[in-house]
């Protein structure tokens, strides 16, 4: 019997699929807010402690909430033994973003608590990976080069610790703050790939570091988190600001992607970019050696080019991704770096997703094969 063919939306472009209220992209007006709050504000104005409590809370903190906050928070950044071995042991040549996923793996292995659904305890874990993760992706980078680890600083706030285990020095408040910048704008993007794959698991009943697990597996690719570190790639492989339009013209010809150009949601800009483009222009700015003026050179080169032969603006790992390399970061932790931020919101749909939740499971339009008889076998 004839049956009309169901509509299909491929990647689901266009498709709303539940309320939230914990951000809200508007890519008419170029805005985004975080429960209510422009996020250029909060970058402005606020530190990312304070960003991952309103996210996960609703609220921004008082001043003793936020106390106790960065209190626990600190407590929680060392990393067991077991754990320091076991990332230890994992080999070099796998990739930062399967390290921070094997840890979070492993630490829901290691949580007693781990299949409980309550929201008080999804808080509780939340916090843990916000504070461990930046120990495993600092401890990762080290040994990688070659370093012991080093232990986190209580005395120092989240950004300014992170550069401690990563260099044994906090730099100029300047870095810090571009950094600190990047995690407030990276931290939560309403359904993304990463967000909604946290979601889809989470939608099955399954458990938070399940969740976060998959989702750092969806923010691993190219099309999404992954795209800060090609940037850099790109970046490299141009190597001259007198390249990039005719490196342009080739990869367009050769139907290749422009990392960190594009978005699904924003056609006409991205609305982080300008406040972490102004983070970048300070790093450059403060740097004014040669080789880094000539990458900003390079990157604005490339923008141009890209916004002239296609229309198409940067999204925020394109500022993300060079502002990274001139932090002293390697090129591979870019990714890791997006997750240490992300986890506050994806841990925040999770919450919400358990509040009001419904299985996801669409429907699939079939265009195999008509029904057969199953052959004989030979
Ligand atoms: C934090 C984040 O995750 S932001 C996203 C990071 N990802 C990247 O930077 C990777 C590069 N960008 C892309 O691949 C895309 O822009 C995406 C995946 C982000 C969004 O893609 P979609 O919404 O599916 O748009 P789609 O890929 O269909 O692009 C529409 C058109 O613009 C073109 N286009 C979009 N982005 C780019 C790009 N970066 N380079 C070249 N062409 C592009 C497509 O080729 C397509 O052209 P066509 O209509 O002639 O075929
Ligand atoms: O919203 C998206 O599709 C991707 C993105 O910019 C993000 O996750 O920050």
């Amino acid at each position: 019997m004839p049956t009309t063919a169901p509509e299909v939306h491929r990647g689901l472009a266009g498709v709303v699929v539940d309320t939230t209220g914990i951000s809200t992209v508007i890519p008419e007006t170029n805005s985004l807010t975080y429960r209510g709050y422009p996020v250029q504000d909060l970058a402005a104005h606020r530190s990312f402690e304070e960003v991952a409590y309103l996210l996960w809370h609703g609220e921004l903190p008082d001043g003793a909430q936020l106390r106790e906050f960065r209190a626990r928070e600190r407590a929680l950044r060392p990393l067991d033994r077991t754990t320091a071995e076991l990332l230890a042991k994992l080999p070099e040549t796998c990739h930062p973003m399967d390290v921070l996923r094997t840890a979070v793996s492993f630490f829901g292995a290691e949580d007693p608590t781990e299949d409980d659904g309550r929201p008080a305890s999804g808080l509780a874990k939340s916090l843990t990976l916000l504070a461990k993760l930046p120990t495993v992706v600092a401890a990762d980078q080290r040994r990688r080069r070659g370093l012991a680890p080093i232990a986190p600083d209580p005395d120092l706030g989240h950004a300014e610790n992170f550069f401690h285990m990563c260099f044994g020095a906090v730099p100029a408040p300047e870095v810090v703050r571009c950094f600190e910048v990047s995690l407030v704008l990276y931290a939560e993007h309403s359904f993304n790939a990463s967000t909604f794959t946290a979601r889809v698991v989470t939608s099955t009943l399954s458990d938070l570091y399940s969740a976060v697990t998959a989702a750092i597996g969806a923010l691993k690719g190219p099309l999404h988190g992954g795209a800060n570190e090609a940037v850099m790639h790109m970046l490299e492989e141009i190597g001259d600001p007198a390249r990039a339009a005719d490196w342009l013209d080739d990869a367009l010809a050769a139907k290749r992607k422009v990392m960190g150009f594009g978005h699904r949601v924003y056609k006409h800009g991205d609305s982080r970019v300008p406040i972490m483009q102004a983070a970048l222009d300070e790093l450059v700015a403060l740097a004014a050696d040669p080789g880094t003026t000539r990458l900003a050179a390079l990157h604005a080169a490339l923008r141009e080019a890209v916004l002239d032969r296609k229309g198409i603006h940067p999204n925020l790992d394109y500022p993300a991704g060079l502002a990274y390399h001139l932090m002293g970061f390697d090129t591979p932790v870019f990714t890791p770096l997006f997750v240490m931020s992300r986890v506050t919101g994806w841990t925040a749909h999770i919450t919400e997703q358990l509040a009001h939740n419904a299985l996801i499971r669409p429907l699939a339009s079939y265009d195999g094969p008509e029904q057969r008889p199953v052959p004989a076998s030979a």
